[in-house]
């Protein structure tokens, strides 16, 4: 199977995992680590609506809580039929992870099919850890 097409499939398959009790909308990531392991994350929602958590972040934050802070790719997956695409805060979180901005970000359209652009795409002249070492 095509890479990013098996990583999708990772993201696809922790959508059953996601507690989305709120929205009913389950998200699926799966973020494949520069040593080759995958990590899994899915949406966590909070009755204080605000607290939830977007499957992207929860995925980085269970990968650095084990040990791992260098990431190749993160395939995320929604309901059939609609188009994902990170929301802000987690281009942020995912841009601090990706000096290079190379960071692969996998999802399928709205039609389904497999698209690929990277962090530093989604999120040109992001603000950065460099910043803070220069102050
Ligand atoms: O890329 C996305 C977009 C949305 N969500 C979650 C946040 C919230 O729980 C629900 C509806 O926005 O989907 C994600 O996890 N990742
Ligand atoms: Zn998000």
């Amino acid at each position: 199977m095509d890479p990013d097409a098996a990583l999708l499939a990772v993201a696809e398959a922790a959508r059953a995992d996601a507690y989305a009790p709120y929205s009913r909308f389950q998200v699926g990531a799966a973020l494949l680590c520069e040593d080759g392991t995958v990590q899994r994350g899915c949406n966590v929602e909070n009755a204080s609506y605000p607290a939830g958590i977007c499957a992207e972040r929860t995925a980085i934050a269970a990968a650095i809580a084990g040990g791992r802070r260098r990431f190749r790719a993160i395939a995320v997956a929604g309901p059939d039929g609609i188009a994902i695409t990170p929301c802000g805060i987690c281009r942020q979180v995912l841009s601090e992870f990706s000096a290079d901005g190379r960071l692969r970000v996998i999802a399928r359209d709205a039609d389904g099919v497999i698209r690929a652009t990277t962090i530093g795409a989604l999120l040109p002249g992001a603000f950065g850890p460099d910043a803070l070492r220069q102050a």
